[in-house]
């Protein structure tokens, strides 16, 4: 029998020989940590402990440039300047790729399949039919919303009641967006909500293949995540609906009446336009992946302390870390409930009154600014070598990504960076004063991205998020249930998590 002390030892080798063989051509990209090939491997460990130290010491020592950091990934070139983010943004899916770092992180090759990457038809459907129709469905993400907390803040006359925040707006996302997605009676079911809620751990789970020889990645797929019978529980719900689409389309055509407007009907149609065929096993892994784009765009850690998994998606991290600074604010919350029921009582709800509620937008946007849940972002892989126009060159199948957390946080980029300022952005078009709005990126703001890469979800998200703040401030008055100070953060290799456990007061609004 193979004894553990002769594996451990094999793992140490193969660990050694991929540090010793590490790409010699990224030797004129400074290096924040060891360059020296073994002694980087001390820097790999530093990476996931102390990813935010090593993050400000790049940035302070080579600003409007790059710097290179050891993970067990492979080297991370990280870069801080404007103009080499201006290059990024510029560049096309033949010189950098986003989603293949996105494949390669999460390996999904092996989870869900070669064809998310091939053939990514799914992401122009989020781009285009997802947020074309938000306007037409909003009314429904309205209703959502507001029973959703109703079912989940329950309230006895005037007293506070206690709710973990993070848990609370993560319930809530996933169901106001399977609302979106699938409709009633989808939605409503608790079976289908936990197989929606499920996808992001198990997909999420593809990050452990990497510690697998290639060979074995398919098999420690089968054995380490349940991504395939999540596939196929996901299949069994949209199998009927398929069929039933298919039957009527072949019958009518895409046009007849009734045909309902949702994601099965957006992608049935984004597979034809790319003349893929349409089964229920690629509608499921689509499928599967829009959820954890939109629910759980997320990542996992596990706890330093108990081991328990932590899923952070970026959607339940904005709203949550908006609702930390209200809890702390209440004159913020007077002012966003002042603006809502000001442009309600004019315009009523629509997605056109939420782009008129300029506060809580700014509000919103300086959470993301400040509150960000990655320290990085814009990660791209170059698919030939690529020059910045400094005359930088990155060779091919490097991997890059953007310093946004220390640009966030850059003084000379926001005055008075390190403070939480709700109405920093406040656009004002009585007076002309136009500043950007939530899902707008720019060169200094990034939490989604920029370029032909940029999150094809965030005009969906901003309209949940704004339409899930409204109807807090409209209908409860909101305090933390133990801090008076902002609650503490998780950081983790380069991510940087809302506290998953404090708690919001609740109460029916008193005025
Ligand atoms: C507050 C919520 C969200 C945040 C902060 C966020 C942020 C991001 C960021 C930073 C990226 C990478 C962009 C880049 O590399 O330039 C991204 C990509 C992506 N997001 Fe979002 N996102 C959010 C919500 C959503 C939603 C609701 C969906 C789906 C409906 C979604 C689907 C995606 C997809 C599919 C990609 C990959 C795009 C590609 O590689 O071309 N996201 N998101």
């Amino acid at each position: 029998m193979i004894e553990y002390s002769s594996l451990l030892a094999g793992a140490a080798l193969l660990v050694a020989w991929c540090f010793l063989v590490r790409n010699r051509k990224l030797d004129h990209i400074p290096t924040v940590g060891f360059s020296n090939p073994l002694l980087s491997f001390i820097s790999s460990i530093n990476y996931i402990i102390g990813c935010g130290k090593i993050a400000e010491e790049g940035y302070r020592r080579y600003p409007n440039s790059m710097f290179k950091i050891s993970t067990f990934d492979g080297w991370l070139v990280v870069v801080n300047g404007t103009q080499q983010i201006d290059d990024i943004r510029r560049s096309n899916d033949e010189q950098m790729h986003g989603m293949t770092t996105v494949a390669e992180y999460l390996q999904l090759d092996y989870t869900l399949g070669k064809q998310l990457l091939s053939n990514p038809y799914h992401i122009d459907v989020i781009r285009m039919a997802v947020t074309r129709n938000i306007g037409a469905r909003f009314q429904e993400i309205h209703d959502e919303v507001s029973r959703a907390y109703s079912d989940a803040i329950k309230l006895t006359g005037n007293d506070w009641t206690a709710i973990p925040a993070y848990e609370l707006q993560v319930g809530i996302i996933n169901r106001v967006s399977a609302r979106y997605f699938f409709g009633q009676p989808l939605c409503n079911d608790p079976n289908f909500l936990n197989i929606c809620d499920r996808a992001t751990l198990e997909i999420f789970k593809g990050r452990l293949l990497r510690i697998f020889p290639v060979i074995l990645r398919p098999l420690g797929a089968r054995i380490f995540t349940n991504i395939h019978s999540l596939r196929t529980n996901m299949e069994e719900y949209l199998r009927p609906i398929i069929n039933e689409r298919l039957k009527q389309d072949q019958f009518h055509g895409t046009e007849w009446s009734g045909r309902p407007n949702d994601l099965v009907s957006w992608l049935m149609d984004g597979a034809q336009a790319s003349g893929t065929a349409i089964t229920a096993e690629d509608m499921s892994t689509r499928v599967l992946f829009t959820i954890f784009g939109a629910i759980h765009t997320s990542t996992a850690v596990y706890s330093k302390f108990d081991m328990d998994l932590y899923i952070a998606p970026l959607t339940g991290s904005t709203i949550t870390a908006a609702l930390y600074e209200l809890s702390l604010n209440s004159e913020d919350v007077k002012e966003i409930r002042e603006e809502v029921e000001r442009v309600v009582e004019s315009d009523g709800w629509s997605k056109a009154s939420l782009a008129k509620m300029y506060k809580l937008d700014s509000y919103l946007r300086e959470s993301q600014r400040l509150h960000f849940m990655n320290r990085f972002a814009m990660s791209r892989v170059t698919l030939k070598d690529f020059v910045f126009s400094d005359g930088t060159v990155l060779p091919k199948n490097t991997t890059t990504t953007v310093n946004i957390y220390s640009r966030h946080n850059d003084d000379n980029l926001y005055p008075d960076a390190g403070v939480f300022d709700g109405f920093r952005f406040v656009r004002d078009p009585s007076s002309g004063i136009t500043r950007p709005m939530l899902a707008t990126p720019t060169l200094e703001y990034h939490a989604f991205g920029h370029g032909r890469s940029a999150c094809p979800g965030r005009f969906f998200a901003v309209t949940e998020l704004k339409t899930m703040v409204a109807h807090i401030v409209t209908n409860y008055d909101i305090k933390l249930e133990k801090d008076h100070e902002y609650p503490q953060k998780v950081f983790l290799e380069q991510q940087s998590f809302p506290n998953m456990q404090a708690k919001i007061m609740f109460r029916k609004r008193s005025s």
